[in-house]
C-alpha cells in the first residue's frame, strides 16, 4: 500500500487546514493512501519531519499550511537522495506558491487535485546551504513578510502586509550591491533585490511574466536607486504588470547569480528570514516532483 505523510501547520491562515483535517484524511485513505499526519509546532518542524519522511520513503508527501510550510519541507526535501513526491494545500495568508501552480484555495478542490492531478518536476532555488521554491529577496521592503505576526495574519489576512508595508516605507534605503549572473555583471545602488522562480509573489502575479517552473532559470529583478514616491508608484505599476519599461528596473535571468552588498542586506526566502548576504543563488533544474492540476494551467514550459 502507497504511504503518505500529511505535514500541515494548524496555525497557518485562517486554519482551514486544521478544520479540514478529518475530511482530507479520509479522501487520502479512500484514494489508497495509508495516511498518516504530523502537525507543526514552530519553526524548523516542518522541515525535520519532511526529511524524517524522506528517508522513511514515504510515496508522498502533502505540506498543508502556507508558503512558510512549503518552504521549510521543501529545505527538508532538498537534500535527500529519495525524495517522494510532494503535493500541496494551501491554507496560508497569500499562498503565492499554490497560486503559481493553479492549485486551488478551496481546500476541499485543492484534495481533488492531490488526488487526480499529475506529477510535474520543478526547478528548486539554492543559497549556500538553504533552498528556496518560490523567491528570494534582499532589501529593506522585503522584510515585512517575516515582521507580519501571525495573528494578525489569521485576523485581517492578505491587508496586514499592506499594511506593514507602509509603516515600513520610511526606512526603505538603497544599498551598493555587485551581482555577477551567469557571466554578466552588475554594480551599482538598488532598492530591492528579487530572485523568482514563478511569477506569483506577494500576490503580485505579473511581477515575473517570463518565469517558468522547469526552465532551469531564475527571474531577477532589481530596482535601482530611486525616491520613495517611485518605489510607491512602481509597486502599483508591478500589480498592473507595467513595472518592466521603467528604467529604474532590471529584468533578467540567468541559472547562476552571485550578489555582494556593501552593508548588511538581509535575505528573505519564500517569506521567510534567510540569513544575510552575499550569496550564491543556483537553480535546481527538475529537482523536485509535485502534483499539478491535470489541465495546461501552470507555469510550465513544453510540458504539456
Ligand atoms: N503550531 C504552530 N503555531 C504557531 N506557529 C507555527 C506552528 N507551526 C508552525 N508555525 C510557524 O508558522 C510559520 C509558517 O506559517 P505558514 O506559512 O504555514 O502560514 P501563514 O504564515 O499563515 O501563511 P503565509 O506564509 O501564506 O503568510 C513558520 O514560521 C512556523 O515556524
Amino acid at each position: 500500500m502507497k504511504k503518505a505523510r500529511l505535514i500541515y501547520n494548524p496555525s497557518s491562515g485562517r486554519e482551514q487546514v486544521k478544520k479540514h483535517l478529518p475530511y482530507i484524511l479520509d479522501k487520502l485513505e479512500t484514494a489508497g493512501y495509508e495516511t498518516s499526519a504530523h502537525a507543526t509546532t514552530g519553526k524548523d518542524c516542518a522541515k525535520q519531519a519532511a526529511t524524517r519522511a524522506c528517508e522513511r520513503k514515504f510515496d508522498l508527501i502533502v505540506a498543508a499550511g502556507g508558503d512558510g510550510t512549503i518552504h521549510e519541507v521543501i529545505n527538508g526535501m532538498a537534500e535527500q537522495k529519495n525524495r517522494p513526491a510532494l503535493g500541496i494545500l494551501p491554507g496560508g495568508t497569500t499562498n503565492d506558491f499554490a497560486r503559481a501552480l493553479h492549485i486551488p484555495k478551496n481546500i476541499e478542490s485543492a484534495c481533488d487535485v492531490l488526488l487526480e492531478g499529475k506529477l510535474q518536476s520543478v526547478d528548486v532555488g539554492k543559497v549556500e546551504n538553504k533552498y528556496f521554491i518560490n523567491i528570494a529577496g534582499a532589501g529593506t521592503l522585503t522584510e515585512l513578510t517575516y515582521e507580519v505576526p501571525s495573528r494578525l495574519k489569521t485576523m485581517m489576512g492578505q491587508v496586514a502586509y499592506y499594511v506593514k508595508g507602509f509603516e515600513k516605507l520610511p526606512r526603505i534605503k538603497p544599498t551598493h550591491v555587485t551581482i555577477e549572473y551567469d557571466g554578466r555583471w552588475f554594480e551599482g545602488e538598488i532598492m530591492l533585490f528579487l530572485v523568482c522562480n514563478t511569477n506569483s509573489v506577494g500576490g503580485f502575479e505579473k511581477l515575473a511574466p517570463d518565469a517558468y517552473l522547469n526552465d532551469g532559470l531564475f527571474d531577477m529583478i532589481i530596482l535601482k536607486k530611486t525616491n520613495l514616491a517611485d518605489v510607491v508608484r512602481l509597486t502599483g505599476a508591478a500589480m498592473r504588470g507595467e513595472h518592466l519599461n521603467d528604467e529604474r528596473i532590471m529584468y533578467v535571468q540567468a541559472n547562476r547569480i552571485k550578489i555582494h552588498a556593501q552593508n548588511e542586506l538581509q535575505l528573505n526566502l519564500d517569506g521567510e528570514f534567510g540569513g544575510s548576504l552575499p550569496g550564491e543563488f543556483v537553480c535546481l533544474h527538475n529537482h523536485v516532483q509535485m502534483i499539478v492540476p491535470e489541465k495546461k494551467l501552470g507555469r510550465f514550459q513544453e510540458l504539456y
